[in-house]
């Protein structure tokens, strides 16, 4: 058996920090994610003027419940959505600053519109200096007096989160009806970050979708974070399909993020699969079927599926998924164009990928910048020697000690 300690998950992190830098107070995150998106975050809440201290296993953040330091800030977000959506909703709430956001060429293009439209609802002065709905913005930061809005987050559930995290900061609160979302589990991780920093969001109406926030603020805290539960999935899925057990400690019941439940995918494959002790455990019975599975909940770990499908014994259909297609690239086309330049067998449609049985060839993964098109095709790659990629440091967006890991799991495995 190898314990696989992995590194903290990258969207408590960017709560954290977002709560933190709201709250009343100094705030310790214990053994938060230092990656590229959540280096960015902190990097883009110290241009704001937050006093950010960094320690290898702590970060400390002194809130400032009315708002930015700085009265005038560039920030650049880098490749990160939470930052990109997070960090200009903090900003919008602060009581005065003109603040300019911009991000990577593959941010740039990805949608912010229900967000932003949201913000100027609130009464925000938003502009977009190029397209509309996308990186660079400018914001002049008055207050926001808060109240209703009605939010479509059928293209991403960070809309939500950021309006949820706003409300505290708002006069009277706000009142949020959704009308569609992706992603659920990730406002669960918002609602239960939110009630440790303070704050009790009271959700109502039919199915639960109108969301009220109380004003008030938040209140400083110590946080520990757990274990990224995406990163996690790489190595589950190779316990899996090499045989041998993986355990990961930190993620087990209670844990916060819907993520976790891709072991139950696994499961219904014929993995073996534990949890005990505050940790989880994978291993194999020695075959693994092929499903049909919805994966809206859990899209993040769509890819690691995808890369795991060609060694089960049927085909591996996934489902509701058409969001993938504006994360860091298009996944379910480059994770289909990837496994077809492999010799695999695919077929995909707006929000779906069918996935044949067969033998990988080894070819050199287009990875489009895509940290996870990187991981998932390294469990691909254990039993596919040869496989190589065109940009394997992309990692450092959630996991830059990945390639490292990695091996070392794979050796420990032989
Ligand atoms: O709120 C978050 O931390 C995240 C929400 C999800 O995004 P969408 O809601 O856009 O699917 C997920 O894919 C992303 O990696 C992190
Ligand atoms: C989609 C992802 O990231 P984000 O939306 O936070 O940039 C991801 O990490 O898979």
């Amino acid at each position: 058996m190898t314990v696989i300690h992995v590194p903290g998950s990258k969207s408590v992190t960017a709560r954290a920090l977002f709560l933190a830098a709201a709250a009343n107070g100094r705030s310790t995150l214990v053994r938060p994610l230092s990656s590229d998106d959540t280096e960015g975050f902190a990097a883009g809440l110290t241009a704001l003027g937050y006093a950010v201290e960094q320690e290898a296993e702590q970060w400390h953040i002194t809130g400032r419940p009315a708002g930015p330091a700085a009265t005038e800030a560039d920030v650049y977000c880098r490749d990160g959505a939470t930052t990109a959506r997070f960090l200009p909703t903090l900003a919008a709430a602060g009581s005065r600053g003109g603040y300019r956001f911009d991000a990577s060429a593959q941010m740039r293009r990805r949608p912010l519109a229900p967000l932003t439209e949201a913000l100027r609802t609130l009464g925000v002065d938003l502009r977009h200096e190029d397209a509309e709905g996308h990186h660079p913005l400018r914001i002049e930061a008055a207050g926001i007096k808060g109240g209703e809005l009605t939010l479509d987050a059928g293209q991403s559930s960070q809309y939500l989160t950021a309006l949820l995290m706003l409300g505290p900061l708002t006069e009277m609160g706000l009142r949020i009806t959704v009308t569609d979302l992706v992603s659920a589990p990730y406002i669960e991780i918002t609602l239960a970050m939110m009630r440790s920093f303070g704050v009790e969001v009271t959700r109502s109406g039919p199915g639960n979708t109108v969301f009220t926030v109380p004003p008030g603020g938040y209140r400083a805290t110590t946080y520990a974070v757990e274990p990224d539960a995406s990163t996690a999935s790489y190595f589950f899925a190779a316990a899996a399909l090499t045989g041998r057990e993986v355990t990961v400690p930190g993620l087990g019941d209670g844990a916060l993020q819907g993520d976790l439940r891709f072991v139950d995918v696994l499961r219904r494959m014929g993995a073996d699969v534990r949890t005990a002790g505050g940790s989880t455990t994978v291993g194999s019975t020695g075959t693994l079927s092929g499903l049909t599975v919805n994966m809206r909940d859990i899209s993040d770990t769509m890819p690691t599926l995808a890369a795991l499908a060609p060694f089960a014994s049927g085909p591996v259909r996934i489902e509701d998924v058409g969001n993938t297609r504006v994360k860091e690239c298009d996944r379910l086309e480059a994770c289909a164009g990837n496994l077809r330049r492999m010799g695999i067998t695919v077929a995909t449609g707006p929000d779906w990928i069918e996935i044949r049985p067969g033998t990988p060839r080894p070819v050199e993964i287009e990875t489009h910048g895509d940290h996870r098109v990187v991981m998932s095709f390294a469990v691909t790659g254990l039993r596919t020697p040869g496989l190589t990629y065109d940009d394997p440091g992309c990692v450092r967006k959630t996991f830059p000690g990945f390639h490292e890991a990695f091996a070392a799991y794979a050796g420990a495995t032989g």
